[in-house]
């Protein structure tokens, strides 16, 4: 599992830890970290040049001290001040001592010119609110030179980005690789700030043992979500497996309930039933399901139930997620279900919901816009999940999971952008359905089906399709499991 931890937890760890080591034994492992992951960049062959973008924190004390080391290793270095009376003194003198030269930003223009590399040492975790005039230049002046111009490695975080959060207001420095410090940051993994860090490496410089058992962030892994698989052991029979449920689809929008049918297949429940107009459709494509066209409730016992995708606004539909939301058991709103939901009426059922929106729809319950809801992901994920005491799932470039009354939120490491085409999300619902019937706990049953979307997205030929992602998602299962049995053989 990865896990990240907030700025506030990162700084209290580095206190125990600073007051056990002699001064600047920190900063020196944070720069020999970063100084080697910038020396693997640089071209061989011939003289080398490296920009240092300089802050007036710690952070610019970081990118002085690599650019010592890479001095003394006969690259030619300079460090570009945004505020030279406030730069950090012994990484100044380090640089110096090195061969280093310093220059105002003025100098910029010629300087990133010639730069084979670029180090962003202007803010860390230190960073407040959007970059500060002569900063944001700089990450305009990078920004415009574009593929064209030198690779920037970004001293813990990219300069401009919202370390907590991921937000990013006004400009920020766009980096090829974030080396990070200590421990990741949940800026590092969540979008849009996660687009300007690049690739991201962590270097230890002996935090971890100082840092909480829980973190603010956590991605899962492979092996993690291999352990989480539900298998069928020697006494399973198809009940004991799970029945999920769909009610999704209508005679308007007969594809979505076969798409979440499909989904629901390949989430390791042992049967599916469908319930509603859209029965025909189902059984051609699946004559697997057990198929009604009454409500719901009429359908059958079943342990988990999905509800929305493709069901329409009229009457029937409210009528039908209503009736939903009356069983007991665990329920999986999505799409058109999340209509007006009310929060009350989700709040006070008994057995876990899971609400699986898109930023649209998001917004919608939040009474807000797509655009806040893309510029502050975790924020609004959070409030989504306390609103209406559910987990939440919300999906797009870096989907996010909550639970209610706080706790680590999920950030899905696998997904790809070829995953935003028509009824994909109808696969997800009754893929995570299918993990809650199978009796996995409602944010792993989340963050174990959007792991599991993620990666048929990918093996999809490309483009993939909601229906070649679905046929993906069997050997996305095969391949986890067989990678979890060689290492648990060896
Ligand atoms: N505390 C520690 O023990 C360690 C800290 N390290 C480094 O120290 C960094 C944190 O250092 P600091 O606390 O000095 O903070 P930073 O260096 O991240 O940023 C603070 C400086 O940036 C300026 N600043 C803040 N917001 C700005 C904005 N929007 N636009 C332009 N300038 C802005 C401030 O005026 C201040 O001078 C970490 O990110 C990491 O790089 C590492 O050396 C590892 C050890
Ligand atoms: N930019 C993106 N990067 C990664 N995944 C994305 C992106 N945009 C959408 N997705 C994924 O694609 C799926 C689309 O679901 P949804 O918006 O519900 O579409 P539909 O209603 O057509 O099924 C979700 O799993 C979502 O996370
Ligand atoms: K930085």
């Amino acid at each position: 599992m990865r896990s990240a931890y907030r700025v506030e937890t990162v700084r209290a760890a580095e206190r125990v830890l600073l007051a056990s080591l002699p001064e600047g034994a920190l900063m020196a492992r944070a720069a020999a970290g970063l100084a080697a992951a910038c020396a693997r960049l640089l071209p061989g062959g011939r003289p080398r040049r490296v920009a240092l973008l300089v802050g007036s924190g710690d952070n610019g004390g970081d990118a002085l001290f690599a650019g010592a080391r890479l001095a003394r290793r006969g690259v030619g270095v300079t460090a570009l001040l945004l505020n030279p009376e406030r730069a950090h003194p012994a990484g100044l003198a380090a640089l110096r001592a090195a061969g280093g030269r310093t220059a105002g930003a003025d100098a910029a223009e010629g300087v990133l010119g010639r730069a084979d590399l670029v180090v962003d040492g202007i803010t860390g975790i230190g960073g407040r609110g959007g970059l500060r005039p002569g900063a944001a230049e700089l990450a305009e002046l990078l920004d415009r030179a574009g593929e064209e111009g030198p690779p920037v490695v970004a001293v813990d975080l990219p300069s401009g980005v919202d370390a907590d959060t991921g937000e990013v207001h006004g400009a920020a420095l766009r980096a090829t690789l974030t080396v990070t410090f200590g421990a990741c940051k949940p800026g590092l993994l969540v979008d849009p700030a996660r687009e300007f860090a690049g690739e991201v490496r962590l270097v230890d410089i002996g935090l971890r043992p100082e840092l909480p058992a829980e973190p603010d962030l956590v991605a899962l892994e492979a092996a993690d979500v291999a352990a989480l698989l539900p298998r069928p052991a020697a006494e399973s029979d198809k009940y004991r497996r799970g029945v999920v449920g769909v009610a999704a689809g209508s005679e308007r929008y007969p594809g979505a309930a076969v798409l979440a049918v499909g989904g629901a297949l390949c989430g390791g429940a042992g049967a599916v039933r469908y319930a509603g107009p859209a029965g025909a459709g189902v059984l051609a494509r699946y004559p697997e399901t057990l198929v009604s066209a009454g409500p719901p409730s009429r359908a059958g016992r079943v342990q988990s139930w999905v509800v929305g995708p493709g069901v329409g606004d009229d009457p029937n539909a409210r009528a039908t997620v209503d009736d939903v939301l009356a069983a007991e058991v665990p329920v999986l709103i999505d799409a058109d279900g999340l209509r007006g939901l009310d929060p009350e009426r989700v709040r006070a059922r008994r057995a876990a919901t899971v609400l699986t929106p898109h930023a649209g729809e998001a917004a919608a319950l939040l009474g807000g816009d797509r655009a806040g809801v893309e510029a502050s992901r975790l924020g609004s994920v959070r409030k989504l999940a306390e609103r209406f005491g559910a987990v939440v799932l919300l999906k797009g470039s870096t989907t996010l999971i909550a639970a209610p009354g706080g706790g680590p939120v999920h950030v899905n490491p696998t997904g790809t952008p070829w995953l935003a085409t028509a009824g994909s999300g109808d696969v997800l619902s009754g893929l995570v359905g299918s993990l809650l019937a199978a009796g996995l706990a409602p944010v792993q049953a989340a963050a174990t089906g959007a792991y599991l979307h993620g990666l048929a997205g990918r093996l999809a030929p490309t483009p993939a399709t909601a229906t070649t992602v679905t046929a993906a998602l069997p050997e996305v299962w095969d391949q986890l499991l067989s990678a979890t049995e060689v290492s648990s053989e060896g």
